[in-house]
């Protein structure tokens, strides 16, 4: 894998190369990152709770540290248990990587392209990022969301960041921003998902593998969130339609939500609630998916792998969980004819942002939202 990545490195270093004089197009892979190794849970988790546009608390800049602090062993042990850290940097550099020197092909106009990161909770945060592509000399860049469906708690808090550190200074003037927003039922990505569905299919016996239960799994919201008309769950639904719809509809199937935090209400059914469930009617093969991330982390190392796996199996389900995106090419293709796609339309019209981006959750009362959407659709100047 380290091979591999220093390979698409060094292809990127290449291309970059040889257009010399030439700032390079920046597709910012945004996302909430995840700690790389088990020292950092605690300042991941302390950015996480400070984060008021994913947990708004009172107090939030005292009571955020306080409660990091009582919840960073349990996380750190999940850290440990799935090796020691999140992979989520890694994938991001290595699809980012890929999906640039793609780019470069199927969009020449623009190129050269660079990916850069830019975490919402550990390094390399948004500001960091600014300042690299500062001294790269980038005039033009892409806002891209690693989270296909459009939730106000991720993407939305990771455009909120990018607002304030521009309202703040931080980023070039000069830079001339266009956002994707979302992208779950983009063509490739659903191939992607439904291959992977595919090979964990066929771990099943050629005679029941269409009793399996295909059971796709995503982040849960809170019931407050969801309310409030967020349209995360309307898009996983959206995208878990599609899967189905490629699949031609082999299997029976249902879409649950796991990685609930805290006592309020959560959207459910509960993925493991309903794997017990599943067992209550007699169902005996499962294939869980995860739906709404494109990298492994601790929901899928620990969550799905570790403890629902675990508990089907005790209740006589044999269960296949289908592969994250993780280095699936044609999963970073699907990514470079997103942005190849967006590229070609901003060079016809010129706008920015999508037009759902555009729509404030009709319950929203965070006034940061409204600014952000009014400065990123002016292409994030004054
Ligand atoms: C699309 C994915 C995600 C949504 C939507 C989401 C909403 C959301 N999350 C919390 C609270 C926490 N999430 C935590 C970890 C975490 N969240 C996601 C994804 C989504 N969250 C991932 C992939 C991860 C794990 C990162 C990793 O490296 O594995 C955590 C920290 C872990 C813990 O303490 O349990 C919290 C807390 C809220 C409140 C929320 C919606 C408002
Ligand atoms: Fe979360
Ligand atoms: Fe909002």
């Amino acid at each position: 894998m380290l091979h591999r990545t220093n390979v698409l490195s060094r292809s990127l270093t290449r291309s970059f190369a040889s257009s010399p004089g030439k700032s390079p197009t920046a597709i910012v892979m945004m996302n909430m990152g995840g700690p790389e190794t088990v020292a950092e849970t605690h300042d991941f988790l302390k950015n996480l709770f400070l984060d008021g546009d994913l947990i708004p608390l009172p107090f939030q800049r005292f009571l955020a540290p306080y409660i990091a602090r009582r919840r960073t062993p349990q996380i750190e042990q999940q850290y440990t248990d799935i090796g020691g850290g999140s992979p989520i940097l890694r994938y991001t550099r290595l699809q980012g990587e890929g999906m640039a020197r793609l780019l470069d092909e199927l969009h020449p106009a623009t190129a050269p392209h660079k990916a850069y990161v830019a975490f919402r909770y550990v390094r390399p945060l948004t500001v960091e990022t600014a300042r690299e592509m500062k001294a790269d000399g980038v005039k033009r860049a892409i806002a891209f969301t690693q989270y296909p469906q459009y939730s106000c708690s991720t993407t939305g808090s990771s455009l909120n960041e990018l607002f304030r550190r521009g309202k703040a200074g931080e980023l070039d003037l000069d830079i001339e921003w266009s956002v994707i927003d979302r992208w779950g039922t983009h063509p490739g990505f659903i191939e992607a998902v439904a291959q992977n569905i595919e090979k964990a299919l066929a771990k099943f016996p050629i005679e029941t593998r269409h009793e399996t239960v295909v059971l796709f799994s995503a982040h849960s919201l809170p019931m407050s969130v969801v309310n409030r008309g967020d349209p995360y769950i309307l898009e996983v639904a959206a995208s878990v339609s599609a899967v189905m719809d490629r699949l031609k509809h082999s299997n029976p199937y249902r879409l649950v939500w796991q990685s609930q935090v805290g006592p309020s209400a959560w959207m459910g059914m509960q993925t493991g609630a309903a794997l017990k469930g599943l067992a209550r009617l007699g169902k005996k093969q499962v294939v869980i998916v995860p739906i709404a991330f494109t990298s492994d982390h601790i929901e899928t190392l620990y969550e799905i792998d570790l403890e629902y796996a675990k508990e089907a199996r005790e209740h006589g389900i044999e269960v296949h969980r289908a592969e994250s995106l993780n280095e699936s090419p044609v999963f970073i293709r699907a990514l470079a004819d997103i942005a190849s796609q967006h590229l070609r339309d901003y060079s016809s019209n010129k706008r920015p942002v999508s037009v759902q981006l555009g729509l404030r959750c009709p319950g929203c009362t965070n006034a940061t939202c409204g600014h952000q959407k009014a400065w990123l659709a002016k292409g994030g100047r004054q």
